[in-house]
């Protein structure tokens, strides 16, 4: 399996205790990536959202969770054919992992959407970065061979953790996709985030915080 993955040569004689070692890092690291991209897969990156909720939960500090869907990536697969597509997958992630700080984590969610949490962004920032994601991926040709050269935009939406209540990886994920259900509907090639973080608790998130259904009723 590590050999099909392309994995380098594992360290110690085969059996050792360091051979061991090694193969097990290597396969933790082969299934939390996206083979495609490289990026972190889904599973990868929601174990990530809920490290990232308890710290938030615990300091304060803000973090932002963007979504990123290629706009009409349909046409490019009807058009340029599927492995064009992938192409244009790979070169967005690229792209992506180029644009944000090491401390942030971009990962591949689905066929043409991608994700990335930011740790410690604040909501002053938010909107710029996003802008400047969806900028750069919009102003830069992917090439698809040596005469051919396409370009795409991506719909962008964005929510921050809230702050000092704990929440959920799916309910986060929630409240970005609605902001980029938002993006899309409003036009494509922009980005919609949530204006603030924020400060009303839903009443699942209550329950998480406090237990007990009674906060379900207020
Ligand atoms: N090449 C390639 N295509 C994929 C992959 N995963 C999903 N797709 C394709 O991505 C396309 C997604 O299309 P839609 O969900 O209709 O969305 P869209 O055309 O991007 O339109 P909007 O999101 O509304 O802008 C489908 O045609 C899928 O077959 C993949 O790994 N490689």
């Amino acid at each position: 399996m590590l050999q099909q993955s392309g994995h380098a040569a594992l360290p110690g004689a085969p059996g050792s205790v360091a051979w061991l070692q090694g193969v097990i890092d290597a396969l933790c690291d082969l299934s939390s990536r996206d083979a495609l991209t490289g990026l972190a897969n889904r599973r990868a990156f929601e174990a990530a959202l809920g490290r990232e909720i308890d710290r938030v939960a615990r300091s304060g500090e803000p973090a932002l969770l963007l979504l990123l869907d290629i706009d009409h990536f349909k046409r490019v697969n009807d058009t340029y054919g599927h492995q064009a597509g992938d192409i244009v997958i790979q070169a967005v992630a690229d792209i992506l992992r180029d644009c944000v700080r090491p401390m942030d984590l971009p990962a591949r969610i689905g066929g043409e959407e991608f994700a990335i949490v930011l740790p410690n962004c604040p909501p002053a920032f938010g909107q710029t970065v996003a802008e400047r994601l969806r900028a750069r991926l919009e102003s830069q040709t992917i090439a698809l061979g040596p005469q051919q050269h396409l370009g795409v935009t991506v719909s962008v939406g964005g929510a921050y953790a809230p702050q000092w209540v704990r929440s959920s990886p799916t309910l986060w994920i929630e409240r970005a996709d609605l902001q980029l259900y938002r993006a899309k509907a409003e036009g494509r090639n922009r980005t919609c985030l949530e204006p603030t973080p924020v400060s009303l608790v839903s009443a699942e998130e209550k329950g998480m915080l406090f237990g007990g259904p009674s906060w379900d009723q207020s």
